[in-house]
């Protein structure tokens, strides 16, 4: 088949957009000034750009090659640099890194801020490497029966790279993965095919409780009956993943699940989880500034843990410092996962409300706060919507003083707000991975009488373009 000629452009990029991408403009025919978007591309660089399809006004373009790199530009560490999707910031400095991270709050928030607010530096990651404690790894076939497992590459509308070296993550979860995409090899089983509905293997699915050693891999299969997996299969799946890295070497749990994806035209997709080996969660511990004992979590394959244990402690530590909770306070917090943030609130406060939809989550904060010895929280479980209207009809918890809230990256939906805004309360404390949707919604409680008080970012994805962000409003 005969390649596409693609256009080339001189690009001059100047800034960075919502992905990462760097952004510039070049002459097109010596006379058409031109956006150009160009991945892996950062300000101060000139780039050859092969120019591919306009997007929303910009042309959406490659480097051919660095004309002239920027002075930030560094060598990237990682060999799969420039195809991976995974992290695409490595070839600049990690103290530019955070430079743009700061300014680009900053910038978001603008038009809701005045002198008064009060805007902290951003809290960095440290480490910067090696600090994830999971990663989805995907299954993928191309038409010769090539079989790949490892990251999506970028740009690439799910093509499958096959990692042989990750430096976000430590090194066991490299070695399982490889280990797993041998077993594969060596099988009759077929990655799974989305748009065909055919074929069994989807993702492998790798977690660390970190400070205790526990390790959980969750193997997510097609729910299609013709492509189930046998016994044998399944007992091949957990021998090679005990075998990549025996507890009696390292101490700490195993725990494996496989989850099953059931896909039906129609019909919302149904989850379902059989445990397979060992404990079935795994445990991490938490140490927050200015509480002297620890605490102990127990997460389940299907909660959400924050993504690096250590900059965990650094956002609740801020988080309980900057709600200031008083020992007659009553604090909802929503969205709460596996009771993380409320239980280390609760040690403070006269009671804690947590609100969790996925059930494995709300169940593991119930557990939590019994490990932890709290007795003064009370855990929902329901989405944000829901239960505050039933909380609010049935008026047998108080309403809140200070409210917590760390929804998923989509921000807080509209119900969710409205019934928000109806609680009259002193403090929201709100804490996002999407600064952009968490302008969104800071935008319509400053319509509502709230105002921002203050702004903490904090890196928890050094390497990545993505930042978190504190932003706390009173009213
Ligand atoms: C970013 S996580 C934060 C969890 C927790 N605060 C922590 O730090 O571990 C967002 C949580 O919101 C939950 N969630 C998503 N939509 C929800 C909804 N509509 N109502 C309640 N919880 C929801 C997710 O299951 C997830 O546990």
């Amino acid at each position: 088949m005969k390649e596409k000629t693609l256009r080339l452009a001189s690009v001059s990029i100047d800034s960075i957009d919502k992905k990462g991408n760097g952004v510039g403009s070049s002459l097109l025919d010596d006379t058409r000034e031109i956006e150009v978007v160009v991945p892996f591309a950062i300000p101060g660089d000139i780039i050859r750009a092969k120019l591919g399809k306009k997007r929303k006004g910009a042309f959406f373009g490659s480097i051919d090659e660095i004309e002239k790199a920027s002075s930030k530009r560094q060598e990237a560490r990682c060999k799969h640099f420039g195809v991976c999707g995974g992290c695409r910031w490595q070839q600049m400095p990690y103290s530019e890194q955070l430079k743009i991270k700061d300014e680009l709050v900053k910038q978001i928030f603008e038009p809701l801020i005045n002198d008064k607010t009060c805007v902290h530096s951003i809290i960095p990651c440290d480490p910067n490497w090696g600090y994830r404690n999971k990663m989805e790894y995907s299954f993928s076939e191309d038409i010769k029966g090539n079989r790949y497992l490892g990251l999506i590459q970028d740009s690439s509308r799910g093509k499958v790279l096959n990692l042989t070296e990750c430096h976000l993550v430590p090194p066991w979860f490299t070695n399982c993965m490889q280990e797993v995409r041998e077993w594969w090899k060596n099988s009759n089983l077929k990655a799974y095919h989305p748009y065909s509905d055919k074929g069994s293997l989807r993702t492998l699915t790798l977690r660390e409780g970190v400070r205790l050693g526990d390790r959980m891999a969750i193997l997510t299969v097609s729910g299609n009956p013709e492509y189930v997996l046998s016994s044998s299969d399944i007992e091949d799946f957990v021998n090679v993943i005990i075998n990549s890295s025996p507890v009696e070497k390292r101490g700490g749990n195993w725990s494996i699940f496989l989850r099953i994806q059931q896909v039906a035209k129609g019909m919302a997709t149904n989850f379902y989880e059989m445990h397979l080996y060992g404990a079935d969660y795994i445990r991490e511990v938490l140490y927050l500034k200015e509480i002297p004992e620890p605490f102990l979590f127990h997460i389940s394959p299907t909660a959400f843990f924050q993504p690096s244990l250590l900059q965990a402690e650094k956002l609740y530590s801020r988080v309980i410092e900057l709600a200031d909770i008083k020992k007659d306070s009553i604090v909802y917090d929503l969205y709460c996962g596996t009771g993380t943030l409320g239980i280390i609130a609760a040690k403070r406060a006269k009671h804690v409300v947590g609100i969790e939809v996925c059930p494995e989550a709300a169940l593991d904060a119930k557990t939590n706060a019994k490990l932890n010895e709290i007795d003064n929280t009370t855990i929902f479980s329901g989405a944000v919507r829901h239960v505050l209207s039933q909380i609010k009809e049935e008026e047998k918890i108080g309403l809140p003083d200070i409210i917590l809230i760390d929804p998923p990256r989509p921000g807080i939906d509209p119900v969710a707000m409205r019934e928000i805004l109806t609680l009259s309360t002193g403090k929201i404390v709100y804490v996002s991975c999407n600064p952009y949707t968490q302008f969104n919604d800071v935008k319509e409680f400053l319509q509502n009488g709230w105002k921002i008080e203050s702004l903490q970012p904090v890196d928890q994805f050094a390497q990545t373009p993505h930042v978190e962000n504190i932003c706390v409003l009173s009213k």
